[in-house]
């Protein structure tokens, strides 16, 4: 039975104050926000994720976003280092956490800057998104890190959003998927489907042809479904309001040593 991990933190009580670039700030409700945190952890262990609580980092108001602060490729954990300095308090406790899963630690050093957000895998091949958190020396130690292990690095440009990840994820079959007005190129991914809401280009691949998915994407829910997917349906609104999605708020660990 292959394992599945998903290292997950819980909101801190300073969520509010999180930060916001591209949007305009919105009131956030600190206990609907507690609510979807866990039932978006539930829907992760409904699918056969072992979740594994990072220790809390309450003075941290992003820390919930915990993807941004490490990437995992094979065994080997690479700690980010925000470009974002109020989250760089974040990573201490993701470190211990993923030491403790098994991982070879690894680190962005100064000048890098790198978050997780900006990093999609699919397969062998690392895109890594060049955008307002992540720095041309923060891509060369990624690469560094991870060709050596067998990773096929692809550096793109990201000017319309925060991270990488919040234009683009992938499909189970490899299909990049993006809302095309928020794509800076889309002709980088060898096949690209366009999606019709901001949110529907996150989800997270639970396995078995199941997609999480923001609640906030109905319509491109249904255009997965048709296409022999099946969506699951989370709403993270107060997340969402913070310029989070589903990916960035778990990161998934399968199979260190395959
Ligand atoms: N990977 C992600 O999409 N992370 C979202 C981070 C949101 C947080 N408010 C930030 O600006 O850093």
């Amino acid at each position: 039975m292959p394992s599945q991990k998903a290292l997950i933190r819980r909101p801190s009580p300073r969520l509010a104050e999180g930060l916001v670039t591209y949007i305009e700030r919105e009131p956030v409700d600190a206990e609907l926000a507690m609510r979807q945190w866990e039932a978006y952890v539930e829907a992760l262990a409904a699918h056969g994720w072992e979740t594994i609580e990072v220790d809390p980092e309450d003075d941290c108001p992003d820390s919930v976003f915990v993807e941004d602060t490490v990437v995992v490729f094979r065994n080997v954990a690479l700690i980010a280092r925000p470009g974002a300095e109020s989250r760089r308090e974040e990573t201490a406790g993701v470190e211990e956490a993923v030491a403790r899963l098994g991982c070879s630690v690894n680190w962005v050093w100064e000048p890098g800057t790198l978050e997780g957000g900006d990093v999609l895998k699919i397969g062998d091949t690392v895109y890594v998104g060049r955008g307002g958190r992540t720095n041309a020396a923060g891509i060369q130690q990624l690469r560094a890190a991870f060709e050596p292990l067998g990773a096929r690095v692809v550096a793109v440009p990201v000017s319309k959003v925060l991270h990488l990840k919040s234009a683009v994820t992938a499909l189970p079959d490899g299909t990049v998927i993006g809302h095309e007005p928020l794509v800076d190129t889309p002709s980088l991914f060898p096949r690209f489907l366009s999606v019709p809401e901001e949110s529907g280009a996150h989800v997270v691949q639970l396995g078995g042809g199941k997609l999480l998915m923001a609640a906030s994407a109905p319509k491109t829910a249904e255009l997965f479904a048709d296409l022999g997917h099946e969506p699951v349906l989370v709403d993270i609104s107060e997340f969402e309001k913070l310029e989070g999605c589903v990916t960035c708020l778990s990161v998934r660990v399968r199979d260190l040593y395959a």
